[in-house]
């Protein structure tokens, strides 16, 4: 059956809607940034760029590095724009875009974030580099989908109660990264972490300029948190989206980490921008070998 043009929608060369490409033009190998400038910062160290595409903030270069074929996009922030993100890349990998119907045999994608992030433990220092082995979703994406077969639901009652959760707010989820690639991206320059994915930057990761918040200790709670032996390690915007959207539709994330700010000592980095490009090196050469 063919999917109506209200649902699956293309641009007027074929392309999908948000992300303005066509199936040829990704790789299996999708690597995911929040900045858009962070794209080149990666495309730079390819051997060649076939593509090279921009619609709204989703840029996109394919390329090849040591023979093997990487896409790197930029998703903008925060798991609305993963929702967009990651159902397109899968129509792209899984759908016939010309007959709007699905393709027979489905496709899995590798899919590795390459983020900045904010530490909630004093032990977790600057500079460090998080590999989410879980993440935990305050935005409440997995909720519109039929997503209870992979939730671990028994993590989000524990934190409920432990941190007196409001209902307010959307029942937080937990959801695993892939386990091969969660292998294959750690090593000993890496610290494995349970990830919290927050809906904005500031109120909902506890930080206050002029505005109050109704529980200023809540980072504090959230990282008393313990459960089966996990605590949160850090907190950012993408994380628990990404991880949801590859498990619905078969694909294996991880997410890496950049640790830029460290909110239990109030300290930033010094130098953000090195120890960015430091893992953008560590994960392409990871990916490459
Ligand atoms: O550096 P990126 O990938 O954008 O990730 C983090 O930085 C942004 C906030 O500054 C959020 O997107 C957060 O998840
Ligand atoms: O503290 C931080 C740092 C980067 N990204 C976030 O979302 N939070």
């Amino acid at each position: 059956m063919s999917l109506k043009a209200s649902e699956l929608i293309l641009n007027e060369d074929g392309s999908i809607y948000h992300l303005g490409l066509l199936p040829e033009e990704i790789s299996s190998t999708v690597i995911t940034v929040g900045d858009p400038a962070r794209v080149s910062r990666i495309s730079q160290h390819f051997d060649n760029i076939e593509v090279t595409r921009t619609k709204r903030e989703f840029c996109t270069h394919t390329g090849t590095l040591n023979g093997k074929r990487i896409t790197v996009m930029s998703t903008g922030m925060g798991t609305d724009n993963i929702d967009i993100a990651l159902t397109e890349l899968d129509a792209l990998a899984n759908i016939n875009l010309e007959k709007k119907e699905l393709n027979p045999d489905s496709k899995s994608l590798d899919i590795i974030r390459i983020g900045t992030t904010g530490s909630i433990r004093k032990e977790i220092p600057l500079d460090s580099y998080i590999v989410s082995e879980l993440a935990m979703g305050f935005d409440g994406l997995m909720h519109y989908y039929n997503s209870e077969a992979f939730l671990e639901n028994d993590f989000s009652e524990a934190f409920v109660e432990q941190t007196g959760w409001s209902s307010k707010k959307a029942l937080p989820y937990v959801v695993s990264g892939g386990k091969d690639l969660l292998t294959k991206m750690s090593s000993e320059k890496t610290i494995p972490g349970f990830t919290a994915t927050n809906v904005g930057f500031y109120g909902p990761q506890g930080r206050v300029l002029r505005n109050s918040i109704p529980v200023p200790e809540m980072n504090n709670k959230i990282a008393a948190f313990s459960f089966r032996d996990k605590q949160i390690t850090n907190l950012e915007m993408e994380t628990s989206g990404i991880y949801g959207m590859a498990k619905l539709m078969g694909h294996n994330a991880v997410s890496m980490n950049a640790v830029l700010a460290n909110r239990a000592t109030g300290e930033f980095s010094s130098d953000p921008k090195k120890l960015v490009d430091d893992l953008i090196t560590y994960c392409l050469e990871k990916i490459t070998t």
